[in-house]
């Protein structure tokens, strides 16, 4: 199974417990953040990241990288069902990255801010 595939089977998941309109809260974390709303997934990702962020920096101090893969697939999890509730798919951010390949963020940059001076 390729990693698009596993991204897709979750999104399905998560879909699928959407749907439910929060009927299975009781037993799905899904549907009870997705009832819960934004204020509930967005503080999670806000929460994930800082533990990818201090598990990285563990691992920079002699701990086990492996740590990171974990807090970073809380932060993907939480990430999908923020895109879920805004009605998007784990495809829409993997055509992003596909139309910004071969351009490096420094031209990408160079561009952006040379945009703004010509704007204003
Ligand atoms: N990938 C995940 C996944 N990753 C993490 N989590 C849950 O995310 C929660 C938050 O992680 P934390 O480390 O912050 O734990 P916590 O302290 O219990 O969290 P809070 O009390 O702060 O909410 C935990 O309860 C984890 O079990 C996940 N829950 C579900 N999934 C996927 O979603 C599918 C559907 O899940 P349900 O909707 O629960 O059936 C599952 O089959 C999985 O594929």
């Amino acid at each position: 199974m390729t990693s698009n595939d596993s991204l897709a089977r979750l999104a399905a998941v998560i879909e699928s417990r959407k749907a439910s309109n929060g009927g299975s809260a009781d037993t799905s974390y899904v549907a009870r953040l997705l009832e819960r709303g934004p204020d509930a997934f967005l503080k999670k990702i806000g929460e994930e990241a800082c533990e990818v962020v201090m598990a990285a920096k563990d691992a920079d101090h002699g701990g086990d990288p492996k740590k990171i893969v974990a807090e970073m697939a809380d932060l993907w999890f939480h990430s999908m069902i923020a895109l879920a509730h805004y009605g998007l798919q784990p495809g829409d951010v993997i055509d992003e990255l596909e139309r910004r390949a071969g351009t490096s963020g420094i031209e990408e940059k160079a561009l952006r801010k040379a945009q703004q001076r010509d704007s204003e």
